[in-house]
């Protein structure tokens, strides 16, 4: 059996302001989501079992939640394809991070087995099955750095500057969900135009509830301030600060206390599975 590898790289949100809110209770959204090049890798060998089996699922998600059992599925049932496949995740970006990881694994299951089984389906296909597993899943299937909207599956392009971040973990995992639904979450930040990104008002409402629940993201949040204009991704745990160098970044890590763990990533002009689909 040959196994193919696929990366699953991580995103940033480089601001997101909660605009408003949806009748289903979903937040309308507006960010930028950035791709930087450190992220999964998913190990994916087919065959004609028709069965989809995940060898090293992670711990505490069973499959019903396994959002790369679901992105596999999903796409059998859309495509009617009678192939099987065998997962095997090398998991390196921390869950509840903020980075996308599930979601980014996801996507990726998604253009790797519509490539390895032959279903055929166009990147705005995929797309939209994606959005169906989570609201982070479609940017990754369109693989640029975008202006997002809606709760995140309206995408423009938007280019960005070569950058080279640092990125603190956390040891916390913030579940998505409990950040939205807190009642002091600002939920009217005033929406803007594309064109004015990037500019010095532009934050992440999400922040001021996730360090109010969980301190140690202000800690990190702090120590990193020392060196740059840092944020909080997503819903958190994870926050980041931009360097034009390698090597100003590469410092800070080097910087960094033994009671904190971080990357350094580059930013990426286009998700490394880009050309998998038209
Ligand atoms: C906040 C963001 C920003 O990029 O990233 P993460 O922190 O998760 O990486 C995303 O909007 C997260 O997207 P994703 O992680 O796919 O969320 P989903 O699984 O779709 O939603 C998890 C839960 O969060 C809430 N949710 C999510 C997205 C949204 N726009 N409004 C919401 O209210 C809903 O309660 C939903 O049930
Ligand atoms: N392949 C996967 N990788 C990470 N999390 C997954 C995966 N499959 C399911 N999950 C579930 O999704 C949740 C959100 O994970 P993740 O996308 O990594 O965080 P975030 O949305 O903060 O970036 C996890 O806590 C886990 O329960």
């Amino acid at each position: 059996m040959t196994y193919h590898a696929f990366p699953a790289p991580a995103k940033l949100n480089l601001f997101l302001h909660v605009i408003g809110r949806r009748s289903d209770g979903y937040h309308l959204l507006q960010t930028v989501f950035r791709l930087i090049d450190h992220g999964d890798t998913l190990h994916i060998a087919i065959d004609h079992s028709g069965e989809i089996v995940h060898e090293n699922p992670l711990p505490g998600v069973p499959a019903e939640q396994d959002l790369i059992i679901r992105a596999a599925r999903l796409l059998k049932q859309a495509s009617g394809s009678r192939l099987g496949c065998r997962l095997r995740l090398d998991k390196r970006l921390p869950m509840g991070g903020g980075l996308g990881g599930g979601s980014s694994d996801a996507a990726t299951t998604l253009m790797a087995l519509n490539h390895l089984w032959g279903t055929r389906f166009s990147r705005e296909q995929l797309q939209a099955l994606g959005l169906q597993l989570g609201a982070d899943v479609p940017v990754f299937i369109f693989g640029r750095d975008a202006f997002a909207e809606g709760v995140g599956e309206t995408l423009q392009p938007i280019r960005l500057p070569n950058q080279w971040y640092v990125v603190l973990i956390p040891p916390v995992s913030v579940p998505t969900a409990e950040i939205f639904s807190d009642p002091c979450l600002t939920r009217n930040s005033e929406p803007i135009i594309m064109a004015a990104f990037p500019n010095e008002q532009m934050h992440n409402d999400l922040q001021a509830v996730a360090v109010r629940k969980y301190p140690i993201i202000a800690d990190h949040l702090a120590w990193l301030s020392q060196y740059g204009n840092a944020m909080m991704t997503g819903s958190g745990a994870c926050v980041f600060a931009a360097f034009d160098t390698q090597v100003e970044a590469e410092r800070v890590i080097t910087a960094l206390p033994a009671t904190m763990q971080g990357f350094s990533a580059q930013s990426m002009m286009q998700h490394p599975l880009f050309d998998l689909l038209d």
